[in-house]
């Protein structure tokens, strides 16, 4: 989704406006892509230990994406949706890489995504699962199903993606009815904003120990972190990272990927 590196310069400058640059402070997010200032900035006081970040610059995110292996499948679908009008946001390309990862890692047989769009972060996930594995798939939209059904055929992972179209929570529920807790190795989580909590705490009666549960969209443009920004979807973004950060049930990290993810492990003693 939306890179840190396209936060509105509103925000970003807002943003930066605490940090001291090397050598000078840009007048823009612009210029420090294209003129002369390097991406790194050291936090001038003694909150941060004068410790050195990276500040994702458009120049940077470029030369991050052209280090990504995007299946070329994955970047046809995302360059057919990103030409559909009104089109949302798709995972970014170094986001679908690293849900792959995880996946990987995980030695993952069964995963859920709630929020399928047109199928980018499904078909990322559904690519790198082994013959044997299950993907169960939840969206409500019936048109972008269609785009995400013709890729899943189109790359031969059709088998491996269980849909469930409806109210990505009746879904979620459904599989707890059915049995199915504590069955699930991954859970990846990018649908509406507002009902984070609720899926988050279905999706952790779902996954088995050890799992892992990712959350898209935790950084929300930047406007999680401004006090000025006090709309429904940030402040619901704001309550759910607080709770995040507090719940004893799970590990958690909170990476500035993207639009911002956090990953979370169940831990065993819940
Ligand atoms: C940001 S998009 C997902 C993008 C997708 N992960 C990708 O990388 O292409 C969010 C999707 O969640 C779906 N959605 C929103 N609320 C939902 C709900 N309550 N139940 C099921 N799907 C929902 C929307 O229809 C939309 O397709």
């Amino acid at each position: 989704l939306l890179s840190l590196s396209s936060l509105s310069c509103r925000t970003t400058k807002r943003r930066l406006a605490s940090l001291h640059f090397v050598p000078s402070p840009p007048r823009t997010v612009r210029s420090l892509a294209t003129v002369t200032a390097p991406p790194v900035v050291v936090a001038e006081d003694d909150k941060y230990g004068r410790k050195q970040v990276i500040s994702v610059t458009p120049q940077l995110y470029d030369y991050i994406l052209s280090n990504v292996r995007e299946p070329p499948i994955l970047r046809e679908l995302r360059e057919e949706t990103a030409t559909m009008p009104g089109s949302q946001m798709q995972v970014s390309p170094d986001q679908a890489q690293l849900l792959a990862m995880l996946v990987q890692i995980l030695g993952a047989q069964r995963c859920i995504e709630v929020g399928i769009y047109t199928g980018y972060s499904s078909l990322a996930i559904a690519l790198v699962l082994p013959e044997s594995g299950r993907l169960v798939a939840c969206e409500r939209d019936v048109k972008c199903l269609e785009i995400a059904k013709k890729y899943y055929e189109r790359a031969g992972v059709s088998h491996k993606v269980d849909i469930k179209h409806g109210l990505a929570v009746e879904s979620l529920r459904s599989l707890i009815q059915n049995g199915e807790s504590c069955s699930f190795d991954f859970a990846f989580v990018d649908a509406e904003k507002r009902m984070y909590s609720e899926y988050f705490e279905l999706l952790l009666q779902l996954v088995r120990i050890g799992g892992l549960i990712v959350i898209d969209n935790v950084l929300w443009h930047g406007k999680v972190a401004d006090p000025q920004v006090n709309d429904s979807k940030t402040i619901s973004l704001r309550n759910f990272n607080r709770k995040i950060l507090e719940d004893k049930r799970i590990s958690t990290s909170m990476v500035p990927i993207g639009d911002g993810m956090t990953i979370c492990q169940k831990r065993a003693d819940i």
